[in-house]
This record gives structure tokens, sequence and C-alpha cells, in this order.
């Protein structure tokens, strides 16, 4: 059984000023298997966000369904709701989404004092997540008295510390300068390796080339997808600009 089972998924917004309805999704169909790190990406406008705010549960569709280990989200009911994102899912956001009058430690630790999980284990499980994450040093930093990479370190160990089933990401590298994105993309590449299934929308080649699957979104459909295989990333950033390319070129079709 797939971990992600992503079905027939529409969403239509209806605008405020207007009768004028937006299909921001039209159609869009994929399943993701657990351990796999899978990037989504599309031109601006072609339904990225509105299709991690619905994996994420912050959103619902006009239609379709999502469905984790085989459990729709529609049918998780409110109450558990906040439960569920906070111990499934692991989110990793482009602003880092830290608080900053907490320190890096307290950041972490949050996802864990909202489930009233002990002190002890709580500290238990802090030190192998920020030591290969190269944070160990920093976790009594407040955000404002660390540099940007090590930020986005905080939140990916913020996100990994429930043990979540899914990690979404969402360009998490956009705010990063290129020496740290490159070390956020290879932690991301560690983790994965150690079995976290990684979901991370992008408009860098760079990055998506860093996953071992790309899914293009266009136009709400996925309209094509390239696997990475044995290529190295510098192999597969070129087979994904070149995807790019043939699509840009084809006016969005590619077949
Ligand atoms: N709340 C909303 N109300 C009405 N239309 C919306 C709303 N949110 C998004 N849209 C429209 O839905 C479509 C898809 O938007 P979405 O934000 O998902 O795209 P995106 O691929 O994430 O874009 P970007 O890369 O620029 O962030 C766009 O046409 C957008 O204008």
């Amino acid at each position: 059984m797939a971990l992600l089972e992503v079905k027939h998924l529409k969403k239509v917004y209806s605008t405020r000023f207007s009768s004028q309805q937006v299909e921001a999704l039209k159609d869009v169909n994929f399943s993701i298997e657990k351990g796999e790190y899978v990037a989504i990406m599309g031109e601006s406008g072609s339904g990225k966000t509105t299709l991690l705010n619905i994996l994420s549960t912050l959103d619902t569709p006009t239609s379709g369904e999502v469905l984790l280990e085989g459990k729709s989200l529609a049918d998780i009911k409110d109450s558990e709701m906040s439960d569920f994102r906070r111990n499934d899912l692991g989110f990793v956001f482009q602003d880092f989404n830290l608080l900053d009058n907490f320190s890096l430690k307290d950041n972490i630790f949050l996802p864990l004092v909202l489930s009233n999980t002990p002190v002890k284990e709580m500290e238990e499980r802090l030190k192998p997540i920020v030591k290969p994450l190269g944070i160990e040093k920093l976790i009594e930093h407040y955000p404002y008295e660390v540099s940007g990479g090590q930020k986005q370190r905080a939140a990916v160990a913020r996100a990994l510390i429930t043990d979540p089933k899914l990690i979404l990401a969402d360009e998490p590298t956009g705010a990063l300068d290129s020496k740290s994105s490159q070390s956020l993309l290879e932690t991301f590449e560690d983790i994965n390796q150690a079995g976290q299934t990684i979901v991370m929308v992008t408009h860098s080649t760079r990055a998506a080339a860093h996953a071992n699957r790309v899914l293009f979104i266009q136009d709400g459909e996925v309209y094509h997808e390239v696997y990475r295989g044995e290529q190295t990333v510098d192999q597969f950033m070129d087979k994904i600009a070149q995807s790019l390319m043939v699509i840009a070129n084809r006016g969005g079709q590619y077949d």
C-alpha cells in the first residue's frame, strides 16, 4: 500500500469579488511510497500551494481524496485534526516559522510540549536529531542569534522530532544562500536515506534534483514525472531542465 495516495483531487475557489470561479486543481492523481523523496515543480499559479495545503489538511478539496496509509484525510474528526497534523506530518517552510521568543531547543520541543510528552522523553529524542543536523551546540540560542541555514536546520529538527510519517516542505531553500541551500539539500537526502518520506514543493531545479522523483504540475494536473534512478544530482538537474524546456516550448504539453 502506498503511504500517500492522491485521487482525482479538484479544488475550485470562488472569488470574493466576482461570481467567477478559479479551478486551481483540476484532476490531480499520484501516489507516494514510504521512503520516497518527491519534488513537485510547476509554474507560478499551477496549483502547488493549493495541493500542499490540502495534503497538510489546512484546506479541503472540492472533490477527490487524499489517503495516508489508506486512511482518508476527510475521515479525520475535527477534534483529532491538530493531533494528526502534529504527530503524523512534519512541516518545513520557506521562512522557517520559528518563534522568536523561544530558544531553538524550545522551538524544536514545541510539537512535543503540545502533545504533553514527558520532559525526559523530549530530552532523549533531541540529541540524535540535532547532532547530525550540526546544531547541537546552538540549541540554547534564539533564532535571531543564528544564521538562516541554522534556523532552517532547527525547523527541520522540529519537523523530525515527532517522527512523522511524512515531511511536507514548501520552498525550504527559498530564503537560503547557495551554500546553506546545498547543505540543507544534503541534509534532506540524508534524512530520506534514513527512511523519512519527503514531499517538497520547489521552483529550484537544483533542489528538485536531490529528490528521487519530480512531479510537474501544470494547470491543476500532474502532466509529467521524471525519476532520478542512478543519475547524479547534476545529471538529474539536466534532465529536469530539459523537461521544463520541452514543456515550455510545447505550451505546457508534454508527451
Ligand atoms: N484563496 C484563493 N481564492 C481564489 N483563488 C485562489 C486562491 N488561492 C489560490 N488561488 C488561485 O488558484 C490558482 C493556483 O494557485 P496556487 O497558489 O496553488 O499556485 P502555486 O503553483 O502555488 O503558485 P506560486 O508558485 O506562485 O506560489 C491560481 O490561479 C491562484 O490565483
